[in-house]
């Protein structure tokens, strides 16, 4: 399969109207977040190594969008850009008209969940969810808190600590905690990887309930294809060495989605078509 950043072909039950150009949210919203050309070198033995190679990126406000892509493709180091974490080596990022992330992090509308969930393991799950307030000097908002925990499942374990809880709770208390400052944007890198199918799938049922209680743009990395289906408005699919936006998909169901729809025969057509999108980046096929 001929891959393309500007595919308008239709796919087995993905009517053509429902495949918009590479890499922009739907017409007319605002951009939140603006990769421009952006690139990313670190060094590498003595030379450089190019990790992200002219990436256009365009998040649209209150839009879920997915990442996915071979490993070492360069997602997570796009979500470490946007975090602020590393800055780009050449392009640029615009956040809210603003350059770069600065803006975003000095006021908190940024909030992030990664894969290790960095809990620390002396304090209880609420004052895990406590902390950024305590850290940033804000009141402890403990109607937000109880709201929060509750909407992630875990009231009643408000007093437990992190090695007292489940892994998927652990999680749960990490979502909080990234989201109690009232974020505009959520960045998530894998937040679900290491664990079960079922009780992944259960807490993308309540992402998905989160997001859109709490309004928010959303940019999730994720190996899962059928977690980037459920959850996503578009799915972005990266080629690596170096990382390159390859295509993309605008995801047609309508919300609140059930997990029924992963039954349906249009979602395991999408499904179908970016696995084996992947299988070919992964087994490094020419797909220019
Ligand atoms: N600080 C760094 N210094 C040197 N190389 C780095 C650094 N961070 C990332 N890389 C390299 O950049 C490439 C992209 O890494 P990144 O973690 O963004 O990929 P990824 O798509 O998120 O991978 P995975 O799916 O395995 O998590 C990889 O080859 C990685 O080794």
């Amino acid at each position: 399969m001929q891959l393309s950043s500007t595919s308008t072909a239709a796919t087995a039950g993905t009517p053509a109207e429902e495949i918009i150009p590479a890499q922009q949210p739907a017409s007319g919203q605002h951009v939140l977040v603006d990769l421009k050309q952006v690139s990313k070198r670190f060094a590498s033995g003595g030379g450089e190594f190019t990790a992200l190679d002219n990436v256009d990126l365009h998040i649209g406000k209150y839009e879920f969008v997915a990442l996915i892509g071979p490993s070492g493709c360069g997602k997570s180091t796009i979500l470490r850009l946007i975090a602020g974490l590393e800055t780009p080596s050449g392009g640029k990022l615009v956040m809210d008209g603003c350059d770069g992330p600065g803006e975003f992090i000095k006021n908190n509308r940024l909030g992030v969940a990664f894969q290790d969930h960095a809990l620390l393991p002396w304090l209880s799950a609420w004052d895990n969810v406590a902390l950024p307030c305590k850290i940033t000097g804000h009141k402890v908002n403990e109607q937000r808190i109880a709201w929060l925990l509750n909407l992630m499942g875990l009231t009643g374990f408000e007093k437990s600590r992190p090695k007292q809880l489940s892994g998927g709770m652990r999680q749960r208390v990490a979502i909080a905690r990234s989201l109690v400052l009232r974020p505009e944007l959520l960045l998530l890198d894998e937040p679900f990887g290491a664990l079960d199918a079922v009780t992944r799938r259960r807490l993308n049922i309540e992402l998905q309930a989160l997001w859109s209680a709490e309004r928010l743009t959303t940019l999730l990395v994720t190996h899962s294809v059928e977690e980037a289906i459920f959850l996503a408005d578009r799915v972005i699919v990266m080629s690596p060495r170096p990382g390159r936006v390859r295509m993309e998909r605008r995801i047609p169901f309508q919300r609140p989605r059930q997990p029924e729809i992963m039954r349906s025969p249009q979602f395991h057509a999408l499904s179908d078509e970016l696995t084996l999108a992947l299988d070919e980046l992964e087994a490094g096929e020419d797909l220019c």
